[in-house]
């Protein structure tokens, strides 16, 4: 290979057997160590359950030609279709550069093809889409068909940031698996198209080197071979690097990018890294980089956004799976937003509050605008995982029956903060200031004098009336007032009435203890001519900060 090559990774997604494989198969020419459904479980059922890749080289286009490079390298990641592999798909669409959904032209549009969408949107901004199975219609009516589904999938992608995409129909495999070697159709107008369709990435090999893994092999004699992505940053030969999840730094003994030994990788080239023999079993897929950039996370803090396709509540305390690169977890979510968002800075800011909410709120679309809300949430991990910084998240509902045909991806997000220390609850918590609003009532027992009165009920008996001592209340009657301090050892409270009770106050508060003393004295059944008056309510309002373990309160 003469003159530069731009390497372009293109994610093939779709609905389960729309022919993802047989179109990567197709396009290439070039297979890496793990393509083409090589894992034995995918060929015992017929699908792919594992990451494939292959590649293929062509002459570069011209606006690539343009930023100084000759030829233009596609590497297709080919992800599962099925259902239950949808977090293998999550990971390999993290490291994409451009997509190509793949649609069975005699099915349409699926619920995976749905989802593909959805994470399309989320981690990729170029798609392509291709009707495959073509041979499948017969041939004369093949063009209203074509013309047909075209209109259908441009409406639905009208919806998405992907409304100027090509449409390219082929049949990677005429005849499907009993066909006997006949070539693919439209195979050279789809490469046609994604030469059009690429760009030069933004590559940025300033930053530590994060390498995403996707196999893992040994070769005897030689090392243990990961094989993935490389994210951010560049590694050459003889560079240290840190695999996390095995606790192990090792030293990167040699290269290869499809074959072809190489001494430096950068951002987003597709490499082997061989380091000194370790157990391959030991690390399937994961991250692994310069020491101490890749973070064991215990829970994250995000801002997040409902998918729209979810049509399920997101409640705060739900479990959901949360992938993050390669890697998905169950997770507890809690989530808050800013009250009023005009006045609050762009992203989170543990100087401000936040308002705790029951659950994520879909973005609302308000005379076609959509109006962004500001939301976070607090993942708690059920175990920790490892993660980089600035990732993107996905939020699901996995165990979500696929037969209901509803979008199980649920919310998706931007890291915030890594929590990485495994008592984060009692240490880092109580910065992230979200609160509750409060209500709390009680009844006026009797009053002390014109500016006091002993409140009951208002706070229970073991709740800490001390956190309360200096909040306002307002009385039914109108008056407001301070609580001054606690009485007696009931959960009572001393209610200092500065402006002093208005004279109707009093009076209704003497004719009820009045109307208790005669019912002391043994009429407690008959109803006092004098004691039919509603007891005097005190009315306390409070924010209670959710995260806090102080159990912080402040006045509303
Ligand atoms: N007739 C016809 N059959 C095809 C075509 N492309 C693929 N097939 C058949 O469709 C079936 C599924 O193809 P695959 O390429 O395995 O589909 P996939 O999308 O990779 O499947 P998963 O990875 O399991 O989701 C196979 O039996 C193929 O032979 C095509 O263009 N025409």
């Amino acid at each position: 290979m003469s003159g530069k090559t731009l390497n372009f990774n293109i994610g093939v997604l779709g609905h389960v057997d729309s022919g993802k494989t047989s179109l990567a198969k197709a396009l290439s020419t070039v297979a890496s160590t793990a393509c083409f459904d090589k894992n034995p479980q995918s060929k015992e059922r017929g699908i792919t359950i594992d990451l494939g890749f292959s590649s293929f080289v062509v002459e570069a286009p011209e606006h690539v030609q343009a930023g100084g490079y000759e030829k233009l390298q596609f590497t297709l990641v080919d992800c599962p279709g099925h259902a239950s592999l949808i977090r293998t798909i999550i990971g390999g669409a993290q490291i994409i550069d451009g997509m190509m959904l793949v649609v069975d032209i005699t099915k349409g549009i699926q619920t995976q093809t749905a989802e593909c969408l959805v994470i399309g949107e989320i981690l990729c901004d170029n798609l392509l889409v291709v009707f495959n199975k073509v041979d499948l219609i017969p041939q004369q009516k093949q063009k209203a068909t074509i013309e047909k589904m075209t209109k259908r999938i441009l409406l639905t992608l009208q919806k998405t940031k992907f409304a100027n995409s090509k449409i390219i129909a082929v049949s990677a495999k005429p005849g499907g698996a009993e066909a006997s070697g006949e070539s693919p159709i439209g195979v050279a107008e789809l490469i046609k198209a994604m030469q059009e369709s690429s760009y030069i990435p933004k590559r940025d090999s300033v930053g530590p080197f994060l390498f995403s893994v996707d196999h893992c092999f040994s070769i005897r004699g030689q090392g243990t071979i990961m094989t993935g992505t490389v994210l951010q940053g560049m590694v050459a030969v003889n560079d240290t690097i840190e695999i996390p999840s095995l606790k192990v730094t090792k030293k990167v003994k040699s290269m290869q990018m499809f074959r072809q030994p190489v001494e430096k990788v950068s951002q987003g080239d597709r490499v082997g890294i061989c380091v000194t023999q370790f157990d391959p079993k030991l690390l399937e897929r994961g991250l692994m980089g310069t020491p101490s950039v890749i973070k064991t996370a215990f829970g994250v803090l995000a801002q997040v956004s409902k998918i729209s396709y979810y049509k399920l509540p997101i409640e705060t305390k739900a479990k959901f799976h949360v992938s993050i690169g390669h890697e998905t977890v169950m997770a507890k979510a809690s989530f808050f937003g800013v009250e009023n968002h005009e006045s609050a800075g762009e992203t989170f800011d543990f100087d401000c509050t936040y308002k705790h909410q029951q659950e994520l709120l879909a973005p609302k679309d308000e005379d076609g605008v959509t109006s962004h809300l500001k939301q976070f949430a607090l993942l708690e991990f059920e175990k920790p995982i490892q993660i980089t910084p600035n990732s993107s998240l996905i939020g699901s509902k996995l165990d979500m029956d696929v037969h209901t045909n509803m979008c199980r991806l649920a919310f998706k997000g931007e890291l915030l903060e890594i929590f990485t220390d495994k008592n984060y609850q009692e240490t880092q918590l109580e910065r992230i200031k979200v609160y509750k609003n409060k209500s709390k009532e009680g009844v006026v027992e009797r009053m002390a004098n014109e500016n006091e009165i002993i409140v009951k009920n208002l706070l229970k008996k073991d709740t800490n009336s001390q956190l309360f001592i200096g909040l306002r209340v307002k009385l039914s009657t109108g008056e407001e007032g301070i609580i001054d301090g606690t009485f007696g050892q009931g959960g009572k409270v001393k209610v200092r009435i500065s402006s002093g009770l208005q004279d109707t106050t009093k009076i209704l508060l003497q004719k009820l203890s009045s109307g208790k003393k005669k019912g002391k004295s043994g009429q407690e059944n008959q109803p006092s001519p004098d004691n039919n008056s509603e007891p005097v309510k005190v009315i306390l309002n409070f924010k209670k900060y959710v995260f806090s373990n102080s159990k912080k309160i402040v006045q509303t």
